[in-house]
């Protein structure tokens, strides 16, 4: 009989040796990432390249932007329409919702509102969606970094990509060209300390179950904890993805796993209190940073070649990324 899977399932994989070790050593290390994203959807990375300083001086400005009065913050403000996904959105402004598109239906679940704050940027060059900055003299060095930072993640983004090209049995190349616009997204989040009760009983949420949109997410989560991952084989059930020391957590998003005709998994996780938290408490505040890979706009995705065949029909129609992404966004907000 297999063995239980330990608890938090997520598989942590060296990626030193896809960087930097012969090709013997990309494939198996390749091969380690595809196996947990067909089977866990998440996978650890240590050793990812966005070197740990980098990490936390970007954790540093999160804080000192989320500790900036309101007003400040309004300057940058998130527009009303969910497609234009940048600029600050305060406690209460965005909810997480799970495939839920009908108006009344959105309107019912955002009732329970999550209990975070963000900050949104994407690539300089975005014309048809900009960035949204609050003025430089109110924090400066911010947006610079941020810039820089972005450009630094990017360079993961590629690597992993390929390792999953590869570890697919596609050529290590494949998905460059669908990612060649930069179409990523840097978000800060800020959760506010809350009574540790409240997010226990999930009366209230961090982040209320869901999963992301693109091709695939890195988060960088500080050491507080609350993220949890859907079992893989009891709907409904979570189990804590707690903090790795310098590790980032990547998972797929759906729109990988329609393009890989659902061998790739888009696993569903939230956030609530930490693990064991006293639920008399206040629990701390934390911060996390995902960046979201998501493929050209208008790059019109059929399904991966390795993953349809005659015993196995493609189970969805071409679709672009920016009609998919679009049709997500629009419902949270
Ligand atoms: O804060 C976290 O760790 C989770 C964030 C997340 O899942 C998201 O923004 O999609
Ligand atoms: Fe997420």
């Amino acid at each position: 009989m297999p063995s239980a899977p330990h608890k938090s399932q997520v598989p942590i994989v060296d990626f030193a040796p896809f960087l930097n070790g012969t090709p013997s050593d990309r494939k198996s290390t390749a091969t380690q990432i595809y196996q947990a994203f067909k089977t866990v959807g998440f996978v650890y990375l240590i050793n990812h390249g966005v070197p740990q300083e980098k990490v936390n001086e970007c954790f540093a400005w999160s804080k000192k932007f989320f500790d900036l009065p309101s007003e400040i913050k309004n300057l940058a403000p998130h527009p009303p329409s969910g497609r234009y996904h940048k600029g600050y959105s305060s406690v209460g402004k965005e909810k997480v919702v799970q495939m839920v598109y009908d108006p009344e239906a959105v309107k019912a679940l955002r009732k329970a509102p999550d209990v975070k704050e963000s900050f949104e940027s994407g690539r300089q060059d975005d014309e048809l969606y900009p960035n949204i900055w609050v003025p430089e003299e109110h924090i400066p060095g911010f947006r610079a970094f941020m810039e820089e930072y972005f450009a630094t993640c990017r360079g993961t983004q590629c690597q992993i990509l390929r390792a999953v090209a590869l570890g697919m049995g596609l050529d290590e190349t494949y998905f460059d060209p669908f990612h060649s616009d930069r179409q990523n997204q840097l978000r800060l989040l800020h959760y506010p300390p809350t009574p540790a009760k409240e997010l226990l009983s999930g009366v209230k949420e961090r982040i209320a179950a869901h999963t992301d949109f693109g091709t695939l997410t890195m988060l960088f989560q500080d050491d507080v904890g609350g993220l949890e991952v859907e079992d893989i084989h009891q709907k409904g059930v979570f189990h804590p993805a707690p903090p790795v020391e310098d590790a980032v957590v990547v998972n797929i998003g759906d729109f990988m796993q329609r393009w890989s005709n659902d061998e790739l998994k888009s696993t569903m996780h939230r956030v609530r209190a930490p693990p064991a938290d006293d639920e008399t408490k206040m629990t701390k505040a934390r911060y996390s940073v995902p960046y979201f890979s998501t493929a050209n706009r208008d790059a019109i995705i059929d399904c991966l070649p390795t993953c349809w065949g005659e015993d196995r029909p493609k189970k969805y129609a071409p679709i672009t990324s920016g009609d998919y992404i679009g049709m997500r966004l629009d419902a949270t907000y």
